[in-house]
């Protein structure tokens, strides 16, 4: 679960007043989540959720996404959007924490993704790089090649506790990263975290993005391939041949992806792979066994990362130029 900021019920009330939201009627911890603190807040005119941010959320990136949400929101994106207070003002504090007040998203994470949800999510993805382009804020990606390579260093020996033979497999990983990652795709807002439990349905309808708080700027490729490994690997880790057909048509649409972007995939999601193994592998080695947080399996990663080293060409994620 991740409550990890209590709050009293008068502080809550005392926040929730200085908005013009109605009165708080209840409030409870939202059990999901691993990064933040979330509350559903209650009052007399609607739901709302409240973030506390916490220690891994640089307090001077807020601004940045923040103002994202703001700037989506009001072009059509499905994502919460940020109210303002009395003062007109987004961020906030509370119980010695940065917080924010957001609105409420209806609609449910899927477990089992179906290929409509591939494709809905590929629409949803494409229309949020075209939304975010004329967004002035930027943000350096901070989990690109280098912070993958002090994550892998920072695990050292221990990831052969993970399995043996790992440490020798990822170095060599890191150095084809740093020799061959794109530097010249197409570039902009990036979501970075893409994963079905950020992303809202009712039914096979897409109707809420939340958890922007990876969001940087980087190749809007590398967005595709985040969302590739995310979406389109079965529980018995075969790739789908068909969900990513359905994500990258879906996406193509919107916004026709470069000879050259197309030809990356295979590099960029092998990067994803990469990137959620590493922070994976490290929490892995470094959550207590007795914390409240429940630890996510590097090896689905590394797995989805030998997959992509495999694979002869782009035509096997289901489109051929
Ligand atoms: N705007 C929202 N509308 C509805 N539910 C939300 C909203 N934001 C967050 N939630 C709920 O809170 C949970 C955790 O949110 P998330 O942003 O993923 O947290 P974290 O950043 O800690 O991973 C979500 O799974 C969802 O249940
Ligand atoms: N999606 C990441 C972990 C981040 O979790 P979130 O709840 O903030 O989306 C992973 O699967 O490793």
């Amino acid at each position: 679960m991740a409550v990890y900021t209590e709050v009293s019920d008068d502080d809550l009330a005392g926040f929730v007043a200085g908005y013009d939201v109605g009165h708080l009627t209840s409030f409870k911890g939202i059990a999901e989540g691993v990064e933040n603190t979330n509350y559903l807040v209650q009052t007399d005119r609607g739901r709302f959720i409240l973030t506390l941010y916490e220690k891994r959320v640089d307090s001077g990136d807020l601004p940045f996404f923040l103002g994202l949400l703001d700037h989506l929101a009001a072009r059509g994106i499905p994502c919460p959007t940020p109210l303002r207070d009395r003062s007109g003002a987004m961020l906030r504090e509370l119980a010695g924490r940065p917080a924010a007040l957001v609105s409420f998203l209806d609609g449910m994470w899927v477990r089992r993704p179906g290929v409509a949800h591939c494709r809905a999510l590929g629409t949803a993805l494409a229309r949020l790089h075209l939304a975010a382009r004329d967004y002035e804020g930027h943000r350096e990606n901070a989990l690109t090649v280098p912070a993958w390579r002090a994550l892998i260093d920072a695990c050292g020996d221990r990831l052969e506790e993970i399995e043996p033979g790992l440490a020798g497999e990822l170095h060599g990983e890191l150095e084809t990263f740093e020799r061959a990652w794109p530097s010249s795709l197409p570039r902009g807002i990036v979501h970075a975290d893409l994963f079905p439990d950020n992303v809202f349905f009712l039914g096979e309808k897409l109707v809420g993005l939340i958890d922007f708080y990876f969001a940087c700027t980087d190749c809007l490729a590398y967005d595709i391939a985040i969302c590739l490994n995310a979406w389109c690997f079965e529980v018995d880790g075969a790739f789908n041949v068909t969900k990513a057909r359905a994500l990258l048509e879906a996406y193509g649409r919107i916004r026709p992806l470069t000879e050259e972007e197309f030809e990356a995939l295979p590099l960029l999601a092998r990067g994803a792979a990469m990137r959620f193994l590493a922070t994976r592998a490290y929490d892995w080695l470094n959550t207590p066994a007795n914390a409240f947080v429940s630890r996510k399996d590097p090896m689905e990663y590394v797995r989805r990362l030998r997959f992509h080293r495999g694979v002869a060409g782009t035509g096997e994620y289901g489109l051929d130029r």
